[in-house]
């Protein structure tokens, strides 16, 4: 029985992690006293409880996703024939990083499967920011470009600021722009451009008629491209929401209050089955890179939660892959078309 249990745990570990050195790299990360990360009898009741319902849902990012593009594909050719406007996306993507280049591939592949035109610049590492700030003015003045998309995260030696303040808001179809950022935490504003990845969270929810009015949901992390837009659109849709972060004190507790749980925070596995409340939603942001010596590339990705212990004690959860990545990138194009029609007065 106690080893079954532990085995449950250890698919959660990452193949070359010892228990011992996770925790510490927990202690370290959320700032927590190592005491409350020991295996506790409430924790071994929890695990208890999971294994009667493994009934959780699987929130199927990559149909929702497929779902949406075949949407999108129908509302580009409806403008078209229309208007004869097609709309445009450019991506700017400086250096050779290789996941910034496999997801700028993906983003224009993207583009092509729903009938959008997609631009590409490629600069050089060691581009300066003069150069990156002329594309952007280029594609600033570019008609045919409704949407611009710079990929993070930039080189070291450039200013990101200056350079995502350099996009037209008209433009900002990733929605990083300190307007759209300040609309979106306003009441009765609201941002020409929702950021991605937390609007496909919300899109997640909806589609899977999770209702989140009244709710008290928790966000994992604080950054400005996901976590805090996050937040700020939970509670838009009338969530109470919690933002924990590696300052946090007693993270567990808080986020064992939650009814949905948006992570954000790119630790493999660092969110455990006994943190979540059952019958709680999870959203997990993370993609997570770890060691797989199964796998041909040697590695596999997994998210920010616990996949086989959250599957056991939420009502439904994100997998990774396969969850809210597909859907960063629906939304990317679902912007692109709204800024399309915005332009051009197409309803
Ligand atoms: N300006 C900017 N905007 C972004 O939106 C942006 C960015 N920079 N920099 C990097 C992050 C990351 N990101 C992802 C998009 C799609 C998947 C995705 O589709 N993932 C799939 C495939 C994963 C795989 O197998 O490689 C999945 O989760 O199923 C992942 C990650 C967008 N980002």
């Amino acid at each position: 029985m106690a080893s079954s249990l532990f085995f449950t745990h250890s698919h959660c570990y990452s193949s070359s992690t010892s228990s011992s050195y996770l925790v510490s790299r927990l202690h370290r990360q959320l700032g927590v006293a190592p005491t409350s990360l020991r295996l506790s009898s409430s924790h071994v009741v929890n695990v208890a409880a999971m294994a009667m319902d493994s009934s959780a849902k699987v929130i199927d990012g990559k149909a929702v996703a497929k779902q949406i593009r075949d949407e999108i594909t129908a509302e580009v050719s409806r403008m078209r024939e229309a208007t004869g406007v097609i709309p445009g996306l450019a991506v700017i993507l400086v250096g050779d990083r290789k996941d910034s280049a496999t997801y700028v591939r993906n983003k224009k592949k993207a583009c092509e499967s729903v009938g959008i035109n997609s631009l590409e610049a490629n600069l050089p590492e060691d581009s300066t920011e003069e150069e990156v700030l002329n594309y952007i003015s280029g594609y600033n003045d570019d008609p045919s470009v409704h949407g611009i998309l710079v990929q993070l995260p930039l080189p070291s030696h450039m200013n990101e600021q200056n350079i995502l303040n350099a996009v037209r808001i008209e433009k900002d179809v990733d929605g990083f722009h300190p307007l759209n950022i300040g609309r979106l935490a306003m009441r009765g504003r609201d941002p020409l451009f929702v950021p991605c990845t937390p609007k496909g969270c919300i899109e997640l929810l909806h589609r899977y008629n999770i209702s989140i009015k009244g709710k008290r949901a928790v966000v994992i992390g604080r950054s400005n491209i996901v976590g805090m837009p996050a937040a700020l659109l939970l509670q838009r849709e009338d969530a109470t929401v919690s933002i924990v972060h590696s300052r946090t004190s007693n993270p567990e507790e808080i986020i064992r209050q939650a009814d949905i749980i948006i992570s954000a925070v790119g630790k493999a596995n660092m969110v455990r089955g006994s943190w979540i409340k059952p019958g709680a939603v999870i959203i997990d942001v993370g993609i997570n890179p770890v060691d797989d010596p199964h796998s041909p590339r040697g590695y596999k990705l997994v998210g920010d939660v616990c996949y086989e212990e959250a599957i056991k004690v939420a009502s439904a959860v994100t997998p990774v892959p396969g969850g809210v990545g597909p859907m960063t990138i629906a939304m990317l194009l679902q912007n692109t078309l709204i800024s399309a029609k915005r332009v051009h007065n197409f309803e």
